[in-house]
């Protein structure tokens, strides 16, 4: 029965599919390729003639039997072949998704790493110690003992107590051993004829920033102090120092050649001046009283002639108000010495150990020969460098009030598209909204000399300040606007940082700020101390929609309207279902780290490797 073999039927088969092609002369044994379905179809149409024919019922069963064994066969090569493809369909599409997910997780992953290299990078930075602090490993333990006390009714209030007060004043703390808020001034031991000075200027009860950063102040804490603009930071860093002197000086008298006790650095010149001249109401004002020996401070600023101040100089010294820049040159020129300095205070503290100032904020603490105490404060400083700073603190306890770098919502926040072309006639307009006095803020000095060009042409009084102007055109500026002869200061950064100007009504900001931060000093100097004010802004399409977005932001947490054009702004992070957390290191609510516009201008600066003194700190 050759018909059974494989061979002959495969020689059938071959007679009957001819090969529609040759591999080659001596392949004689090829086999063209039948499918199964038609070889079945053969093989039964065969095998029912020869069940016709003779072979009878037994070889019909046999090759029944074969055939339905090779069908089964095949439909199990069939089912494997099915299985197969659906899994390697199914790795196929497996690894499309999870592609697709990695490249999305890339991206994520790639900002995520970025981000910590940054972070380490700001975290590794070299603490804020003196160099010999740090060759020496100098490490100081304790805080500085003071004898300073709260009354014992407050002493006597249970923790839970106190937290009920930080709470009813949105006041948040960190730190161990949290000094006790006090709600009054008169239970800060403060003397009766500051008091009465306080009181005549309307200062009745102490801020937020104050009724728990001054008690922490005077228990010789270390801090760092962040609170809104116009909230009275000021005077909660200068009233201990006037303590810390007045109990330094009533214990043993300081004469020529001795002192400072304590030194408090402003990143910019109009700054010191402003605080230097707070300073010397509340010392006087103490004096006044005569129970209290008088304190000697002073102006440690570029554009002071040092023999002006020969004066105060030939008396012991007790408080120094400086820019660094002055400041490192009179101690190295050892016109005085920091051998029993205890204090030492930095306002806008993020300003001055972020952009430039960082080193010599260390150069200054190298002249320290002793423990200090430090303090920082700001309205605006990110996490990272509140993290950076405390790292060179001592026992340091943070305060906080509202989030920092959030605006103050005393203050009615504008934002209007104004085409550039338009800027300078609308501002006019934008004049009449309120009664002055205005200030106008612009970026560009160039810009701020052509507002106040425009304006005078207009029949306004204005007056302008930027870096470029003489130490003698800056003080006039401020004077003048100050005293009120001057309706409109047109200004750069520079008078955004601390200044505070009566009754500001109107903040216009002709160019918005690249850095949130600088938007959250400027429209700060309108509505403080409690008073209500109005900034407008001024945007279009030169300003980067980063920046609108953090404007934005910045916006929805205030409370305040967002206008159309900056509402259809959408957050490239959450179209990319990235993570919306705010900007570590500048506090812009509207990006991440990777895009930080400060963190440029620190790589644009050190690139130049080009000190931040266009507004004069120096
Ligand atoms: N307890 C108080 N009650 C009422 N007014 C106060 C009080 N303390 C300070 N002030 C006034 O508030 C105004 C703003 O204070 P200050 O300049 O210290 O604010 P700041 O928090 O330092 O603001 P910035 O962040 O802009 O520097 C000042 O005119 C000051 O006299």
């Amino acid at each position: 029965m050759n018909s059974a073999n494989p061979v002959n039927r495969r020689r059938i088969q071959r007679s009957r599919s001819p090969p529609t092609y040759k591999l080659g002369d001596d392949d004689d044994t090829y086999v063209p390729y039948v499918p199964v379905a038609q070889r079945r179809q053969e093989k039964l149409a065969k095998l029912s003639s020869w069940g016709r024919a003779k072979n009878g019922a037994q070889d019909t069963q046999r090759e029944q039997e074969e055939l339905e064994d090779e069908a089964k066969e095949e439909e199990k090569r069939r089912e494997k072949a099915r299985k197969e493809r659906t899994l390697l369909m199914e790795a196929q599409d497996v690894h499309s998704r999870k592609a697709a997910e990695d490249a999305k997780k890339t991206e994520e992953q790639k900002a995520t790493e970025e981000e910590e290299e940054i972070l380490e990078a700001i975290k590794s930075r070299k603490k804020l110690l003196s160099d010999l602090e740090l060759a020496k490993g100098i490490q100081y333990t304790e805080s500085l003992k003071t004898s300073w006390r709260p009354p014992k009714y407050i002493r006597d209030r249970t923790e839970q107590e106190h937290q009920r007060i930080r709470e009813k004043y949105a006041i948040i703390v960190e730190g161990e051993d949290i000094p006790s808020p006090i709600e009054h001034f008169a239970d800060m031991k403060i003397p009766q004829s500051i008091l009465d000075y306080l009181k005549s200027q309307r200062i009745t009860a102490p801020t937020p920033i104050q009724l728990q950063g001054i008690p922490t102040a005077f228990s010789g804490r270390d801090l760092i102090g962040i609170a809104f603009t116009g909230s009275g930071k000021t005077l909660a860093f200068c009233l201990p120092l006037i303590m810390l002197a007045l109990e330094e000086e009533t214990k043993v008298p300081l004469v020529r050649g001795e002192g400072p006790v304590g030194v408090i650095l402003c990143p910019s010149r109009e700054l010191a001046n402003q605080t230097y001249e707070n300073v010397l109401t509340w010392t006087s004002a103490l004096a006044k009283e005569g129970r209290y020996p008088p304190l000697n401070t002073l102006l440690c600023m570029g554009g002071i002639s040092v023999s002006e101040q020969s004066h105060t100089m030939s008396k012991g010294l007790h408080i120094v108000v400086a820019t660094p820049g002055r400041l490192i040159d009179m101690l190295e020129k050892k016109k005085f010495t920091f051998n029993n300095c205890k204090y030492l205070c930095m306002d806008e503290a993020d300003r001055m150990i972020d952009l430039g100032f960082e080193d010599d904020v260390r150069n200054i603490m190298s002249f320290f020969k002793r423990q200090r105490q430090t303090l920082l404060f700001s309205a605006t400083m990110p996490r990272k460098i509140q993290d950076f700073a405390q790292q060179s603190l001592i026992r340091p306890i943070l305060v906080n009030v509202g989030r920092a770098g959030a605006a103050n919502l005393d203050v009615l926040q504008v934002v209007e598209y104004v085409k550039q072309e338009a800027k300078m006639v609308y501002l006019l307009e934008c004049l009449q909204k309120t009664p002055p006095p205005v200030i106008i803020f612009s970026e560009n000095k160039n810009e701020v000399d052509d507002i106040q060009e425009y304006l005078l042409l207009k029949g306004v009084e204005a007056v302008a300040i930027h870096g470029s102007k003489t130490q003698e055109e800056r003080q006039y500026a401020i004077k003048s606007f100050k005293s009120g002869a001057k309706d409109v200061m047109v200004a750069s950064g520079v008078a955004s940082k601390g200044l505070d100007f009566n009754e500001i009504q109107h903040v216009i900001i002709f160019s918005m700020p690249k850095e949130i931060e600088d938007y959250v000093h400027q429209i700060g100097r309108t509505g403080r101390s409690g008073k209500t004010g109005i900034a407008t802004t001024f945007v279009n399409m030169n300003t980067p929609e980063q920046t609108l977005l953090d404007l934005k932001y910045l916006l929805m947490e205030a409370g305040q309207k967002v206008p159309p054009f900056l509402a259809t702004i959408e957050d490239p992070r959450a179209v990319q279902g990235g993570s919306l957390k705010g900007c570590p290191v500048c506090g812009g609510l509207g990006h991440g780290i990777s895009n930080c516009p400060k963190l440029e201008e620190t790589q644009r600066r050190q690139m130049a490797s080009h000190r931040p003194q266009d507004d004069g700190g120096y």
